[in-house]
């Protein structure tokens, strides 16, 4: 008896110390090969913006027109192939993702390569979520919530897809709604995302046996980003009048990856 409450206790442990500041610092010698220090957005960047907005529009328009929407000047009718959002992920960016068991015990659900290869210095998974700006209530939606990612500039973004969490990006979404297009995607919330990049809230924290293989980098979406690909993105602001363009975070390949593997971030950036 005592020693499954031993067990339980290491289980919670385990999941939550990466939420226990003193449990970090401590750590955070251990995680130094793959630390890193950010003194300012710019810093952030491994590849550019436009490499972003590339990738992103180039999957998107692939989803569109899976998903029986044509662009403008484009007549081509969608084949049966493409109706599965992984296999337009692969045939426009060369690899899939998708969410599993964790290759690591106790750490839940995981994010893997399935098929293809990433190559090194491409957008490999979005962290979706509604998007608080340093000043908006986020207290509740916090509690218990270990989905929570803050951004270099204190700007929050709530991936988590339960609870609260997820009626507030619900209400919101249907609220920034343009007419007839929908400007973000609530269908991260479940277990098949129309946007199979949007599931980086599961990527696991990396160690020294497991180093990162991707790493968290803020993209603002263009005021130029098409109207009718907005629809794809898996981010929306909790403030209606925010003056800011959206935020949204992209994990990029910092090697190579083949199928089969994990991936792994470092949560631990340190903001000089
Ligand atoms: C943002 S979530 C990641 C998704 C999570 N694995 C899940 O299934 O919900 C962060 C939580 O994942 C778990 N986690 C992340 N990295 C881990 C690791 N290297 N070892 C054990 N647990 C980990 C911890 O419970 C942590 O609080």
């Amino acid at each position: 008896m005592f020693s499954a409450a031993l067990r339980r206790f290491q289980e919670k442990w385990r999941s939550y110390r990466y939420r226990f500041v003193p449990w970090v610092v401590f750590n955070l010698p251990k995680n130094e090969k793959t630390l890193r220090l950010v003194a300012d957005r710019s810093e952030d960047k491994v590849v550019s913006d436009e490499q972003v907005t590339e990738s992103l529009q180039r999957l998107f328009r692939a989803l569109l027109r899976s998903s029986g929407g044509l662009l403008p000047g484009d007549h081509r009718v969608p084949t049966h192939q493409e109706q599965k959002e992984g296999e337009v992920l692969f045939q426009s960016l060369g690899f899939c993702v998708e969410r599993r068991p964790s290759s690591l015990p106790s750490a839940g659900t995981g994010v893997f390569v399935v098929k293809g290869v990433v190559p090194k210095g491409a957008p490999v998974v979005m962290y979706p979520g509604t998007v608080y700006q340093p000043y908006e209530p986020i207290l509740l939606q916090s509690i218990r919530n270990p989905f929570v990612f803050r951004c270099i500039d204190g700007v929050l973004v709530d991936g988590n897809d339960k609870g609260i969490s997820r009626m507030v990006f619900r209400s919101c979404s249907g609220r920034d709604r343009m007419g007839p297009y929908l400007t973000s995607d609530t269908s991260w919330l479940t277990d098949s995302p129309r946007n199979p990049l949007a599931v980086g809230q599961y990527v696991n924290n990396c160690s020294n046996q497991r180093p990162a293989n991707v790493c968290y980098q803020e993209y603002d979406v263009p005021k130029s980003f098409p109207i009718e690909l907005r629809q794809f993105l898996p981010n929306v602001n909790y403030s209606h009048c925010t003056q800011r363009p959206l935020r949204c975070v992209v994990l990029v390949s910092l090697r190579d990856i083949p199928a089969g593997e994990e991936l792994f971030s470092n949560y631990y950036t340190i903001v000089r």
